[in-house]
């Protein structure tokens, strides 16, 4: 396998991507084999030494599901890079992961972040996944109807193949075109009432929202995985609603 940085890479922390070009590249292979070092290297220039989730103690898998085009990479990388990648769509093919640490309460969780191909005929590849997510983020794009009415089809086939307490919740991406837009902030709300599960509005684009998606599932998994006595109870939906940002615009056509 010949892996070719873009043109634009230097290499180093921090983002450089092309503003034509997305290659997306995945790396398969059994469970020990170095798929995470290679990809460190490669993103990082270095090799960390170690196990990575052990030296980081608490991790969780998180996974990014959703209609194609919907804004699934774009939000991981937005996520991991701060960086938005605009120009050409080249869609996921199967499945892809990085890997984030985020600090919370004061401990350090590592994500482990899966970006599924929303293409109907990658289903079976990603279906194998769900079983180990421990949250799911699901996507629809706020421009694109069919991408909200699949979102029920989305929720038969989580209940079908993912774990029974798996927590998730419900994004309408793309929120900073709201000349586009055609489904209402309420309809998602209502949805998301409907199947009891956290809702917001967010943009790959601007990161609005992008990080507080991840930061409330990281709180909710470490709090199921381990309450302190002292340590008072977490409702996600509640500290969503109360940390959400909303579109500054909210122009409806
Ligand atoms: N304006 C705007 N465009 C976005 C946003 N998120 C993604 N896009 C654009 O939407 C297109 C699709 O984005 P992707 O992230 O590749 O979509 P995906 O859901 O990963 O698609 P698949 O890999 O096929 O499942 C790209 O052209 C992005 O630039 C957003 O928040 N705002």
């Amino acid at each position: 396998m010949d892996l070719q940085r873009p043109d634009s890479y230097q290499g180093g922390a921090g983002p450089h991507f092309s503003d034509h070009v997305l290659h997306k590249t995945i790396l398969v292979g059994d469970s020990g084999v170095g798929k995470t070092s290679l990809l460190v290297q490669f993103d990082q220039g270095k090799f960390i030494p170690g196990s990575f989730s052990a030296t980081v103690g608490i991790g969780f898998t998180v996974m990014l599901l959703g209609d194609s085009g919907v804004g699934k990479t774009c939000f991981l990388i937005q996520f991991k890079d701060g960086a938005f990648l605009s120009g050409t769509f080249i869609a996921t093919v199967g499945i892809d992961f990085r890997n984030k640490v985020v600090t919370v309460d004061g401990a350090r969780v590592k994500l482990q972040i899966w970006d599924t191909a929303g293409q109907e005929r990658f289903r079976s590849v990603t279906h194998a996944y769900y079983r180990d997510a421990q949250a799911l983020l699901l996507l629809y794009d706020i421009t694109n109807k069919s991408s909200f009415d699949n979102i029920r089809a989305w929720l038969t086939e989580i209940h079908e193949y993912a774990q029974r307490d798996v927590v998730i919740m419900l994004l309408g991406n793309k929120a900073d075109v709201s000349s586009e837009r055609v489904i209402r902030s309420e309809d998602g709300e209502t949805l998301a009432r409907e199947y009891g599960v956290p809702f917001m509005e967010t943009s790959a684009k601007t990161g609005m929202n992008v990080e507080l998606a991840f930061l409330a599932i990281a709180k909710e998994l470490k709090y199921r995985a381990g309450r302190q006595p002292d340590e008072p109870s977490f409702q996600i939906r509640d500290y969503v609603e109360s940390q959400k940002k909303r579109p500054s615009c909210c122009s409806f056509v």
